[in-house]
């Protein structure tokens, strides 16, 4: 994989891990957990027996793919059989995987209680179960499925658990479902990763599109995520940004299956470079290229604000996430700041010329690289003739104006969204230890935020078309890339 030295939270808990010990592990995002439990559970698999030895648990369809594919990868030499279960996929190819006895089953845990209850697997035998964004799975409401699931599970099993954020509430879980589980957290002065250039911008409601636009312009991203509250909201916001002529498409959870998995396909190959997305996305994937976050909503709580922007600055690479606020919600920008014991960067709202000269200066770069690499020799017999008509300047400008994408301003309508309340923090041992304002402990607030969840992530765009925002800007150019998109 060319993985030259493990990460800092590979070599705190592989040994331990091997040793069979259960594990709450902790790490910045992008920092290498799915190794940290998948390098050892490898190792772990007797490949002479078929039976599935080892259990993966991940909140969402997109992130059990790709623990999926790591496992593969991290068990092909070893001939470690890997099979990926979740919802809305097809159960009978489900079915046939899993009768070729895999050694390692990475599922959602809707989908596997349905194989369960349907008895097309057996988890008698399985030694390792590990939870993948163990946090997240109680925020949305798994608990109950992950008791029943561990029900079956043996007792004697190696239990794992692994997130970038372990608010206190795990350790409740911990002492129901782990055996003197040992905390592994790499911890560092900050929760976030220093290499994200954080920032935020105060903006009123109706500004946040125009003010998105312009960023998109100035940043020039490689490849972009822009967060939504709701699924009407990512719905509205993709089908906006195509219209303003940007290569954009949403992701949530009341797509279908073959949609979701074609949106994220186009996105990770380039098709598409700006990904407009409900939480669905802001846990563990680890998409190579994306160099900037947009929170065109606040997030719904500080944890799920560290989860989103690590979606960039992985890995050693660099990043910048920017934040909107409104006026009223200044004071979850706080919150967030407490719990990632980082400063945001106040960052002024950028003008229609600044717009302008990003994409200009895009334009200039490209043009620089190509004079540099000589690309351009069959255009010189025509540049010749233009300079017996114009002079070079005259002629320059306007091949720049042509190639330039200039801030459109294509008129667009969002529906507003409420501004983020401040939830009252309810009873002790909640929130992540930080003292912050919303989500109070305990189960009364996992099923609240499960009916929230519910609710947000329907769509209430009342027949809206899914966005098909991918095509070029009405009367036109596509946007062009400095990368490999140009
Ligand atoms: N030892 C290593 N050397 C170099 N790169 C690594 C190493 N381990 C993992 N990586 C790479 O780092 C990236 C991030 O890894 P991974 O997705 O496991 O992070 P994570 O800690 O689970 O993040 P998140 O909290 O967002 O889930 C991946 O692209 C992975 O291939
Ligand atoms: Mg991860």
């Amino acid at each position: 994989m060319g993985f030259e030295e493990a990460t800092p939270i590979q070599t705190a808990t592989i040994p331990t891990a091997l040793e069979g010990k259960d594990i709450i592990g902790q790490a910045q995002t992008g920092t290498g957990k799915t190794g940290a439990f998948g390098i050892p559970l490898v190792n772990r698999i007797n490949t002479e027996e078929a039976h599935v030895q080892a259990l993966i648990l991940a909140p969402t369809r997109e992130l059990a793919n790709q623990v999926a594919e790591s496992l593969v990868t991290f068990g092909k030499h070893k001939g470690v059989r890997t099979v990926v279960v979740y919802g809305g996929q097809d159960m009978r190819k489900q079915i046939t995987d899993l009768k070729r006895k895999p050694h390692v089953v990475v599922a959602t845990p809707g989908r596997l209680m349905d194989h369960m209850r349907r008895k097309t697997i057996r988890l008698q035998q399985v030694e390792m179960v590990v939870l993948d964004e163990a946090d997240e799975m109680l925020n949305m409401g798994f608990i109950e499925d992950i008791e029943t699931i561990l029900k079956e599970v043996p007792n004697e099993r190696q239990t794992l658990l692994f997130s970038a954020t372990m608010p206190k509430r795990i350790e409740k879980l911990a002492q129901t479902f782990m055996k003197n589980p040992e905390t592994i957290a790499v911890k560092s002065a900050e929760v976030t990763m220093e290499n994200i250039e954080q920032g935020y911008v105060e903006v009123h409601e109706k500004e946040k599109f125009d003010v998105l636009s312009r960023m998109i312009d100035i940043h020039t991203p490689e490849l972009a995520i822009v967060f939504g509250r709701t699924k009407r909201r990512v719905d509205e916001l993709a089908e906006a940004l195509g219209k303003r002529g940007y290569r954009a498409e949403g992701i949530h959870g009341d797509l279908n299956q073959a949609k979701r998995d074609s949106v994220l396909r186009k996105f990770k190959s380039g098709l598409i470079d700006v990904l407009v997305a409900t939480d669905v996305a802001a846990r563990g994937l680890d998409i190579s290229g994306v160099t900037h976050v947009y929170n065109f909503d606040l997030p719904q709580d500080p944890e799920s604000y560290v989860h989103r922007i690590g979606r960039t600055g992985r890995a050693g690479k660099s990043g910048v996430a920017v934040t909107f606020a409104t006026p009223r919600e200044m004071d979850h920008v706080k919150a967030i700041e407490q719990l990632s014991k980082k400063k945001m960067t106040k960052l002024k709202k950028p003008t229609h010329t600044e717009a302008m000269e990003g994409q200009q200066q895009l334009v200039l770069e490209q043009l620089k690289e190509l004079i540099g690499n000589g690309d351009a020799d069959s255009y010189r017999v025509a540049a010749k003739d233009l300079l017996q008509e114009t002079d070079a300047t005259t002629a320059l400008a306007a091949a720049l104006k042509l190639l330039t994408k200039e801030p459109d301003t294509t008129p667009v309508r969002l529906t507003a969204e409420a501004p983020l309340r401040v939830k009252k923090r309810q009873g002790s041992g909640g929130g992540s230890g930080s003292g912050k304002p919303y989500r109070g402990g305990g189960r009364q607030r996992d099923d609240r935020r499960r009916s929230q969840y519910r609710k947000d992530d329907r769509s209430t765009g009342g027949g809206r078309r899914p966005s098909n925002a991918s095509g070029p800007r009405p009367g036109g150019s596509q946007r062009s890339k400095p990368s490999k998109h140009a």
